[in-house]
């Protein structure tokens, strides 16, 4: 492969790259497919295509002989979720003080969140049982991806969401998908303890992490982190914690791994918490039997803003099997957190962040050594949130004097010199 300039037909030495050509005229990418054979270059991208076009091409299906055995291969709902990027980055490093930190984008699932990993399953599931209408309480993502899924399984779905202190994006994403949604005044607590109670007089099939098929599903995230990592996990794995579906899901799949022998050492799990909703850090800080619902959470992570999580027991088991640890976080420093990953290039929203904030904070602690290795699962997309990168950015002063300047003066040399040269 070379680049050759289309007017004078000047070409580029091996590592060069320009746009344009001294002449003035622009590159061209030109490839040599002599050596190619068409024949075998064409069984390769069949193979590769009919690969992708298989519900085992997705990163949760893959594991099925895991997560449902028993699943006829026609009732599986798939946008061939998983298979999201596993990254390591400098900046995050540093951020955090640790010698090795891995982050997992559940943010590149096809809906944006890691609640695909478990939708998959748990749609499938329902459309097994010959379920059309299916149901969920969501502060959004949840939503978005049951909506999703719904379509494609050409059903329906009616979707709860709390009328305050959600994203509006997701609840954007969870109607243009096909949902229909109700807002109510209450919290996602309120909307659970709503489906408990009516959803089988209506008929509907709850995609909420009350129902196992969910975690079985996202125990695939830790699976496809092993598989990538040649089934050697970190020391750490570091999760946020709300409703504990992903912390919950964390441990099952990190036993399953385990008594498979897939792994010979168990990692630990710290699940973090945001400050303003943060029941289940207190019950295990205080070392008390039972939970105490918190009546009135509030975290501007609003995908965190959960005060009865449902899986507090199943997220004590997670911590009992890896000898795990909590901890809350002020939404400043996941703000901060946030703006480090967003920075890196990875991106997430903020619930995701707190992983981030939670590891600094552990770090500073001196719960995890800054020589131990980690893992953070990142949950959610940068952009399921925009009015938070608005508030974060635009409130900067350097961003709104920019934004500012090009607004009344526009896009002039003089203009733009003064952000790039002259600062
Ligand atoms: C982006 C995001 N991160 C984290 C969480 C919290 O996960 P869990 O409820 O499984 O504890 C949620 C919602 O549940 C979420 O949407
Ligand atoms: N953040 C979640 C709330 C938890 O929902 P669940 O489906 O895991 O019970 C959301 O996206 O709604």
């Amino acid at each position: 492969m070379k680049l050759v300039c289309i007017d004078c037909g000047k070409e580029l030495s091996k590592g060069e790259f320009d746009y344009h050509c001294t002449c003035g005229g622009l590159f061209d990418i030109v490839h040599d497919f002599r050596e190619y054979d068409a024949d075998l270059l064409k069984q390769l991208f069949h193979k590769r295509l009919s690969e992708r076009m298989t519900p085992y091409a997705s990163g949760v299906w893959r594991y099925k002989e895991l997560i449902f055995p028993e699943l006829p291969d026609e009732d599986i709902v798939t946008k061939y979720e998983g298979n999201t990027g596993l990254y390591s980055s400098a900046s995050i490093q540093k951020y955090t003080g640790v010698r090795q930190v891995w982050v997992k984008a559940q943010s590149e699932n096809p809906s944006g969140s890691f609640k695909d990993n478990g939708m998959t399953v748990a749609v499938s599931h329902g459309k097994s049982l010959r379920y059309k209408k299916f149901t969920c309480t969501s502060t959004g993502n949840t939503s978005s991806s049951l909506a999703m899924y719904a379509s494609i399984a050409n059903a329906d779905s009616y979707v709860f969401v709390p009328d305050k202190d959600i994203s509006i994006n997701k609840v954007l994403q969870t109607l243009a998908y096909g949902a229909k949604v109700f807002s109510f005044g209450g919290t996602y607590d309120h909307g659970i303890q709503f489906l408990e109670k009516y959803s089988s007089d209506l008929g509907l099939y709850v995609c909420n992490s009350i129902n196992p098929f969910r975690i079985e599903g996202q125990k695939s995230i830790i699976y496809e982190a092993a598989q990538y990592l040649n089934w050697e996990l970190p020391d750490w794995i570091i999760v946020p914690g709300g409703a504990l579906s992903n912390a919950t899901a964390l441990g099952k799949g990190l036993q399953d791994l385990f008594t498979l022998g897939f792994i010979d050492k168990m990692p630990r799990v710290a699940i973090v918490q945001a400050e303003g909703a943060s029941p289940f850090h207190k019950l295990v800080a205080e070392e008390k039997e039972e939970l105490i619902p918190e009546p009135f959470p509030y975290t501007r992570a609003s995908a965190l803003n959960i005060g009865h999580p449902p899986s507090w027991k199943k997220a004590l088991q997670t911590l009992k099997g890896t000898n795990g640890i909590t901890i809350s976080v002020p939404d400043e420093e996941i703000l901060d957190a946030k703006a480090v990953i967003d920075r890196s290039g990875i991106g997430c929203e903020p619930a995701s962040a707190a992983t981030i904030a939670g590891l600094r904070s552990l770090v500073s602690q001196q719960l995890i050594d800054k020589e131990e290795s980690v893992l953070c699962i990142l949950t959610g997309n940068m952009l399921k949130d925009t009015d938070v990168l608005n508030e974060y950015h635009f409130g900067d002063s350097i961003n709104a004097a920019f934004k500012n300047t090009l607004q009344n003066a526009g896009l002039t040399l003089n203009t733009i010199r003064k952000f790039i040269i002259d600062r």
